[in-house]
């Protein structure tokens, strides 16, 4: 890719990787408009790049990503300012476990909500010239770390984002590459913990001290190589000191299915975090707190946890299906072991009601189940609130695990007109069926009842049935494909 006068728009320029992958492209001749939420330090970085690289190759916007007028409105210009965006840097990043949510906004929606702005503006099949979409992620996008989950969260939801536009049946109509770069932790002032904004603060600047930093420069030619290669769409770069600039083959989760520590292995501090629980969970007589019970999964599950003699209170926002179900099960179960609380699980005041409301009913909340979901990708935002953002339970002796199904039959599934490629998804439903939803409730049973899991990912279809995740696979090539299957 020659980048003479391309156009470049790149959020967080003012400092650290940002500014750093803004200076490359000017040296390469593209020219760059670079955002920021600090006036002082993104005007300070332009004067200096205007100086060397010439006052029209390089313009800074004072913009906060999470303001969607604001980040519409600096890549609006960057198209205006030089005819046509060709690459997309979604840079703009913060770590912070304290406002998590806050941390959601910054690395995930406005990294999603650039990406969305700069297809439509690239792709081939309305009249765009393409281009290419590059998502700053991280390493801990790729693997748990346990002192910022909710960062590496957010950056996980990219890895799977950017795969899966990636692998769009239209891709090759639209023109237009996607790419995740996937640094260690690097020298910049993002790894300077003044307060606490991670847990074991003191063990990372440890350890930071210790081993060192990636250096900028490092991180740099790897972005470069992103940019440059042509035939790279879907490649995860991960840059690390032991392994240097890769394209990511695989994600790893333990043989066992239980995720491990594998970039701190060395590190006994960090270790210890990670050693093994082991909950014994019997479900008779203990306390069910769960969301989006009115109906389908929610409700089976419900039913079966009620069934086993466990007490629940379920939320949903579906008021008239949530006291239908709770009269149904009251009459099959009894009047004192099973209700509802009407509450938007995105709405953290009212999930938290409902929440507190579990445990005043029941003493105490033994099992937390996430069932809520939504599935419709016109209201993205709203799709990220209810299905990402659940409130965080950081306190020790509890088990964590994912469930992970095929299609079952639920609302979900049945009628959904609001996914792309919907015939394709019907094909898929077609071939290979979808569960039963008093099926996929015994599963959940047995992620409830299995005291070793913690940090498992169950995996569940018609054609396979239950099974711990060992890894996640990308392509061979290092770039994803359609089917993930785990054949390694
Ligand atoms: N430094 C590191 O160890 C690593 C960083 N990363 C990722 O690289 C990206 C860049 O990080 P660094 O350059 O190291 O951090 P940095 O803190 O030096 O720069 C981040 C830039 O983003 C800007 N920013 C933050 N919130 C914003 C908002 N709401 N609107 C507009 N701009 C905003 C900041 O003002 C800053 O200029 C981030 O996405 C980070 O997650 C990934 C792996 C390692
Ligand atoms: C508190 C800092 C958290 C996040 C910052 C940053 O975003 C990030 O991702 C930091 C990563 C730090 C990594 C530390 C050690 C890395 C070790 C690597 O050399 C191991 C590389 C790959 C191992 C997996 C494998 O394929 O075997």
């Amino acid at each position: 890719m020659d980048l003479r006068g391309k156009g470049v728009f790149l959020t967080g320029g003012a400092n650290g990787l940002g500014r750093a992958f803004t200076e490359k492209l000017l040296y390469r001749k593209a020219r760059v408009l670079f955002c920021d939420i600090y006036t002082v330090a993104g005007k300070a970085a332009e004067c200096e790049l205007q100086a060397k690289y010439g006052v029209n190759n390089v313009i800074f916007v004072k913009a906060d990503v999470t303001d969607e007028e604001q980040l519409t409105d600096a890549f609006k210009e960057a198209v205006s300012k030089f005819g046509a965006v060709d690459i997309c840097v979604n840079n703009a990043g913060i770590m912070d476990e304290r406002i998590w949510d806050k941390m959601l906004a910054v690395n995930t929606v406005s990294h999603i909500r650039g990406s969305l702005l700069a297809l439509e503006h690239m792709r081939m099949d309305r009249g765009g010239r393409g281009g290419v979409i590059i998502n700053v992620v991280a390493l801990a996008g790729l693997f748990p770390f346990s002192y910022c989950p909710a960062y590496s969260a957010s950056k996980h939801a990219m890895i799977g984002f950017t795969r899966s536009w990636a692998i769009s049946p239209e891709q090759p109509d639209h023109g237009v590459r996607w790419c995740c770069l996937c640094p260690q932790a690097t020298d910049t002032e993002f790894m300077v913990f003044r307060e606490d904004r991670i847990y074991m603060k003191d063990a990372i600047i440890k350890r930071n001290e210790e081993k060192g930093l990636l250096p900028v420069v490092e991180v740099v030619e790897a972005f470069m190589k992103l940019v440059l290669d042509p035939d790279n769409n879907g490649a995860i770069l991960e840059v690390t000191k032991e392994n240097g600039t890769r394209y990511r083959k695989r994600q790893m989760v333990d043989p066992d299915g239980v995720s491990n520590p594998i970039l701190c292995r060395d590190d006994k501090h960090l270790l210890r975090t990670f050693r093994k629980l082991t909950v014994v969970m019997d479900p008779q007589g203990k306390g069910v707190f769960l969301t989006g019970g009115a109906q389908g999964l929610g409700r089976g599950t419900v039913d079966k946890l009620l069934s086993l003699g466990a007490k629940v209170l379920f939320c949903d926002i579906n008021v008239e299906k949530g006291r239908a179900t709770e009269a149904e099960l009251q009459e099959q179960y009894g009047v004192d072991v099973v209700f509802f609380h009407p509450a938007d699980v995105s709405d953290d005041k009212q999930h938290k009601a409902a929440f507190q409301r579990a445990v005043s009913k029941f003493g105490t909340v033994d099992i937390y189940v996430n069932n809520a979901g939504i599935m419709n990708e016109n209201t993205w935002e709203k799709m990220i609130a209810v299905n990402v953002m659940s409130p965080d339970q950081k306190d020790h002796g509890v088990r964590w695990c994912c469930l992970c199904p095929d299609p079952i039959d639920t609302s979900m599934i049945k009628n959904n007109n609001n996914i792309y490629h919907q015939e394709l998804f019907e094909q898929y439903v077609k071939e290979n069926g979808v569960m039963p939803v008093s099926q996929v409730a015994e599963v959940i049973i047995k992620l409830i009842r299995d005291p070793e899991n913690n940090g498992a990912i169950l995996e569940v279809s018609l054609r396979k049935g239950a099974n711990y995740r060992r890894r996640q696979v990308v392509d061979r090539d290092g770039v994803s494909d359609l089917v993930v299957v785990d054949t390694y």
